[in-house]
């Protein structure tokens, strides 16, 4: 972690954060920077019934407590007042896990299983570190705003576009190491024959985040056989959130399907080219990876993907495209010729790497260690 000491140990932390993939990855990836830099420390980490948590965190080996479910409106106003039962049940619970492991800190993520996070350890006066990536600032996260000072983010563009971000710490993303210390050329041909695809011909691999996105599940199945007769490959995730959709197969070249990916990196290994949606935590691993990718932000979140993705296609890094102007032609007129144009492929991964950075971990961890040092 550069070239200070670390002077601080650490003993016990909790991680707050769950809902869909973008809360999670992060907080794992956190997770790990806390184990190779204190290979003894407890991990414990806190989400709700129904998130993508309860499959992602324990496969990746860590502790993970569930705490009663408590919805924040998506505006902070008197409705919290109508559910103070509930979120006296939250916080009493997070409160327990807390005191149960001796926590000297909170990291949260966001997802509305942080807000009993941060109102447990606010009353305790442990100090609170709140990590965010979008702009607007996630709902628990503004709520976690109010009692902690330490907020750190994972963009520049944040600091700049939001009022309540401007005094953050810009840290960036944490990144998964399978992910930010790949070597994509020399991971590439295992890659590509996991997934049955060929050496000879571009590959382009479309992902509409952790939850998959309808709009371009159907927009690109629909453009199968127009990208397959132009040579193009696609290694096609559907999201774990979605409805399977149909690719003729009679395809002459692969077409493959995968549900959802938990080696993410074998997916990018295979990539000459990305489609896939703005989420942050997908703008990070792309740049941080020089991917070429062609963004089609989520239309209906408050424009935080277009956010995201419009300091990377500035920088020359990608192309974005509206989610009602991604059909089939579209595909055909811009994609293809794209796909096939390997020097425009090269400078605009170069552009994308310019922006991107892979030390989120490390620098989330110093800045987890001065709240705790102070
Ligand atoms: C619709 C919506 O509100 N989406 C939000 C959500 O997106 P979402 O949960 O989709 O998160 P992101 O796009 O930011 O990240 C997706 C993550 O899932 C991983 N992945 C995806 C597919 C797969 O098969 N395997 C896999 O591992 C990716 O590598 C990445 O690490 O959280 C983001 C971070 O707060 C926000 O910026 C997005 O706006």
């Amino acid at each position: 972690m550069g070239e200070e000491k670390v002077m601080v140990q650490l003993r016990s932390v909790v991680l707050a954060g769950g809902g869909t993939g973008g809360h999670i990855y992060p907080l794992l990836a956190f997770a790990d920077a806390l184990r190779r830099h204190f290979p003894q420390i407890r991990i414990t980490t806190l989400g709700s019934p129904k998130g993508m948590e309860n499959q992602l965190i324990p496969a990746a080996g860590y502790d993970l407590r569930v705490i009663p479910a408590f919805q924040l409106p998506r505006s902070l106003n008197l409705d919290l007042l109508r559910t103070p039962d509930r979120m006296y049940k939250s916080t009493h619970a997070a409160g327990e896990v807390i005191d149960e492991v001796g926590a000297e800190v909170v990291v949260g993520f966001g997802g509305y299983v942080s807000v009993p996070a941060y109102l447990a350890a606010w009353r305790r006066e442990m100090p609170i570190v709140v990590h965010e990536v979008n702009v607007p600032p996630g709902v628990a996260n503004r709520m976690g705003m109010k009692f902690t000072k330490r907020v750190a983010v994972g963009f520049p563009h944040q600091l700049e576009q939001a009022e309540s971000l401007r005094n953050a710490r810009l840290v960036g993303v944490p990144l998964r190491t399978g992910i930010t210390q790949m070597d994509r050329p020399a991971l590439r041909p295992q890659a590509l024959y996991h997934f049955g695809l060929r050496p000879d011909l571009p590959v382009l691999f479309v992902s509409g985040g952790s939850s998959g996105a309808r709009t371009i599940n159907l927009a690109v199945a629909a453009a199968a056989k127009r990208l397959a007769h132009a040579g193009i490959q696609v290694l096609h995730v559907q999201g774990g959130r979605n409805d399977p959709f149909e690719v003729p197969n009679d395809l002459p070249v692969p077409y493959v399907v995968v549900p959802y990916l938990s080696d993410m990196q074998l997916g990018y290994a295979a990539a000459d080219l990305m489609l896939c949606r703005g989420g942050a935590i997908t703008v990070a691993e792309t740049t941080a990876l020089g991917m070429p990718a062609i963004y089609v932000p989520y239309p209906f979140s408050n424009q935080e993907q277009r956010r995201n993705a419009i300091p990377v296609v500035e920088a020359g890094g990608g192309m974005l495209v509206d989610n009602s102007e991604l059909t089939p032609e579209w595909i055909e007129r811009n994609i293809i010729p794209l796909a096939r144009d390997r020097q425009r492929l090269a400078t605009m991964g170069h552009a994308a790497a310019g922006y991107g950075r892979r030390d989120g971990d490390e620098q989330l961890l110093r800045f987890v260690l001065e709240a705790v040092d102070r």
